[in-house]
């Protein structure tokens, strides 16, 4: 089942590639930066990069935002709230806040594919306060408690 997320480009990205898996088999496609002017990211900088992109995602789905793995091995740059969350009900522009973890500036291009996009069906709960919870092996065991 491929569901479609119709994508309407604003006026600064109007010229960009759509997202496009590159592969028959990517789970990821990536999306561009539509900056006006090469962005450089200095050193543990950070920037909320635009893509020029609204998303109208069916109900029942998320967009996940992710690094591209070329990005940080080569260069160290991430994103710094990986993976982003763009909800089904956001209409507002798909933006990446991309940082940089290395010690050398990054220059960001025009057009260049900053990050990639995966869609995923959404499982909400029913949140329901409970006067105890059951009992379970780990009981409250967290955070190492198993060993290394
Ligand atoms: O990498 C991202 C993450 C989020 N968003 C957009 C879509 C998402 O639906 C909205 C809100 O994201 P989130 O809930 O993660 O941020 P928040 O800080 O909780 O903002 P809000 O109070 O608007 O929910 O921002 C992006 O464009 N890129
Ligand atoms: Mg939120």
């Amino acid at each position: 089942m491929s569901p479609t997320i119709r994508i309407m480009r604003l006026p600064h990205g109007a010229d960009l590639p759509l997202p496009a898996y590159q592969t028959a088999g990517a789970a990821g496609a990536d999306i561009r930066a539509a900056v006006e002017e090469p962005l450089v990211l200095a050193p543990l900088a950070r920037a909320l990069v635009p893509t020029g992109l609204v998303f109208d995602i069916p109900e029942g789905f998320e967009v996940q935002v992710r690094p591209r793995s070329g990005l940080a091995a080569r260069h160290g740059v991430s994103l710094l709230n990986t993976p982003g969350t763009v909800d089904s009900d956001y209409r507002g522009e798909v933006k990446v806040i991309l940082v940089n973890l290395s010690a050398d500036p990054f220059t960001v291009s025009r057009g260049e594919r900053i990050a990639q996009i995966v869609i995923a069906p959404v499982v909400r709960a029913v949140f329901e306060e409970a006067e105890a919870v059951s009992a379970s092996e780990r009981g409250a065991g967290g955070f190492g408690s198993t060993g290394r």
